[in-house]
């Protein structure tokens, strides 16, 4: 059967995406895996099934998936696609409420950019050197000295597998680095284990660590990615939480097409 997908970019973090309001997607890890690789495969960092909402406020449910293939926590830079894919479909106009794995969210999008409200964040595990905190997905967030020639994979893949982590299935990791006022952040993201581009939950977790570590001063931060800029914006709340947090940035229709399933 020919499954018809729609490939998004945000800030080059890509994602396969499906209309799954008549439930047609089977959910086999293999199959998404096969779906996600970029030599046999459509090519992404990740899978989102667009559903039917089960309460009466959403629009509709965000269902996520890594290249793994296995079903994760929340994708920033994926909950900025789908809101540009419900808009699409004609399903949305410029504002939505939508369900996701961490709970509901706003969204506002004019043109291609999308406004994202992420959840709170009620805990900051700041240190001099580091930083922890669940934006939606788990995020170590550390200060490296440049950026720019760090390496990525193998620091990211070693912190991503540290013992502590083991008990949340491992963390996303984030490499940061305040250049003139501006966050520059790489990411080793878990379930693609590999440095994506970009991840949103990952890019809010840099904003909120270096405004708590007063590297920056100024509200909305804004974050450069290997795959463009976005902005974060938020309160901070006592010494160690941070609420009204927004994400904003490009998300960027690049084709459609139907995929062979041979399953
Ligand atoms: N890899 C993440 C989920 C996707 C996060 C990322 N793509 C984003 O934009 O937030 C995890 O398993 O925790």
């Amino acid at each position: 059967m020919d499954l018809h997908f729609f490939k998004y970019q945000g800030t080059g973090n890509d994602f396969v995406l499906i209309d799954n309001r008549i439930p047609i997607f089977k959910n086999d890890a293999k199959f998404i895996q096969g779906l996600c690789d970029r030599r046999f495969g459509v090519g992404a960092d990740g899978l989102i099934l667009l559903e039917n909402p089960s309460d009466s406020i959403s629009d509709f449910k965000m269902i996520y998936f890594n290249a793994d293939g296995k079903e994760s926590s929340m994708c920033g830079n994926g909950g900025r696609c789908i809101v540009a894919f419900a808009k699409q479909l004609g399903i949305i106009d410029s504002e939505t409420t939508f369900e996701a794995v961490d709970g509901l969210h706003s969204a506002i999008i004019k043109g291609e950019t999308v406004s994202l409200k992420m959840i709170d964040v009620p805990t900051v595990n700041l240190s001099r050197e580091a930083s922890f905190m669940n934006t939606g997905s788990p995020h170590h967030v550390a200060f490296v000295d440049d950026v720019k020639d760090f390496d990525v994979f193998a620091q990211g893949r070693r912190i991503r597998n540290l013992p502590n982590y083991e008990a949340i299935g491992g963390t996303n990791v984030n490499f940061i680095q305040v250049i003139d006022g501006d966050v520059h952040v790489r990411t080793y993201e878990r379930g693609v284990e590999d440095e994506t581009y970009s991840c949103g939950t990952g890019v809010t977790a840099a904003a909120i660590t270096s405004k708590m570590a007063n590297k920056v001063e100024d509200l909305p931060v804004k974050v450069l990615t290997k795959g463009g800029s976005l902005e974060v914006d938020f309160e901070i709340e006592g010494l160690n939480a941070a609420k009204n947090i927004w994400l904003k940035g490009p998300a960027t229709f690049v084709f459609e097409g139907n995929y062979n399933d041979k399953t």
